[in-house]
């Protein structure tokens, strides 16, 4: 479904933070992206997201190449793909589902945006959204008094309310203490699942990674060291991972 061909990503004047990424990602796939600090992470899922600009390689989409055709292609793909940023900011004073509204605002009208009147389809959507992540019963508490790891799930609805294909989650469970941080990632395995989304996730915790990722990809110095299916990073592995 992705096919990643010698991904370079530098920025001015001469810092080469991906050198020549390459991998195919399948469909319904629930990657994991582990590294040291600075290793590229981040990058390279905004270079996935299309959030950050290519400085040299092939990006193909269902066989489609993204990064020689025309804006349309790109804008079908960043409607495709949700970008769940680390540290993601939600509106402490809404409630729970006016931020995951905030998700669909790309397919709302402006008018809509403006007076506040949310469409029947789309509240039902948050609504729905919220229930498969555990949180139907705090939808309508302001998003401030939620804990660490229901703010985090809110985020996530909101990354997956416009029906994503691909999610690309940069750190979905950071500062969760571990309990926390293993029950939000349980809700959005699952969620994952049954809307059958392709999951690229950023994990500074290599053992959430090797729980709940059917494959881990290891980064060091802007390049892949490391890509694993279906089981644990030996000790060597993570000594060279830095990890
Ligand atoms: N906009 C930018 N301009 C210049 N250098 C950048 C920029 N963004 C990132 N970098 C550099 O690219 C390198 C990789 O950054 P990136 O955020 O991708 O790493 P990471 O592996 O996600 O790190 P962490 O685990 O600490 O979040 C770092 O050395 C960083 O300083």
């Amino acid at each position: 479904m992705l096919k990643i061909d010698r991904l370079v990503k530098q920025y001015p004047p001469e810092t080469k933070v991906l050198k020549g990424i390459s991998m195919e990602v399948h469909h319904g796939e629930f990657i994991g992206v582990v590294g040291a600090s600075g290793s590229g992470k981040t990058t390279l899922l905004k270079c996935l997201a299309l959030q950050e600009s290519w400085t040299s390689g092939s990006y193909y989409v269902d066989g489609n190449d993204v990064i020689k055709q025309n804006a349309l292609l790109k804008h079908k793909v960043k409607r495709e793909f949700a970008y769940l940023e680390q540290n993601p900011v939600l509106s402490p004073n809404r409630k729970a589902f006016k931020n995951v509204l905030i998700g669909r605002s790309s397919q709302t009208p402006l008018w809509r945006m403006a007076t506040g009147m949310v469409r029947n389809d789309d509240y039902m959507g948050a609504m729905d959204t919220l229930e498969l992540l555990g949180l139907l019963d705090k939808a309508k508490v302001q998003t401030g008094q939620l804990s660490g790891g229901e703010k985090q799930r809110v985020a996530i609805a909101r990354a997956l309310v416009h029906g994503a294909k691909v999610i690309l989650a940069d750190e979905p469970v950071l500062g969760l203490d571990p309990h926390a941080a293993e029950d939000v990632m349980r809700n959005f395995q699952s969620v994952c699942q049954k809307e059958r989304c392709t999951v690229i996730a950023v994990f500074h915790q290599v053992e959430l990674a090797e729980r709940f990722c059917t494959r881990i990809i290891g980064l060091a110095d802007g390049d892949i060291k490391l890509d694993i299916h279906g089981r644990k990073l030996l000790q060597s592995e993570k000594r060279m991972l830095q990890l």
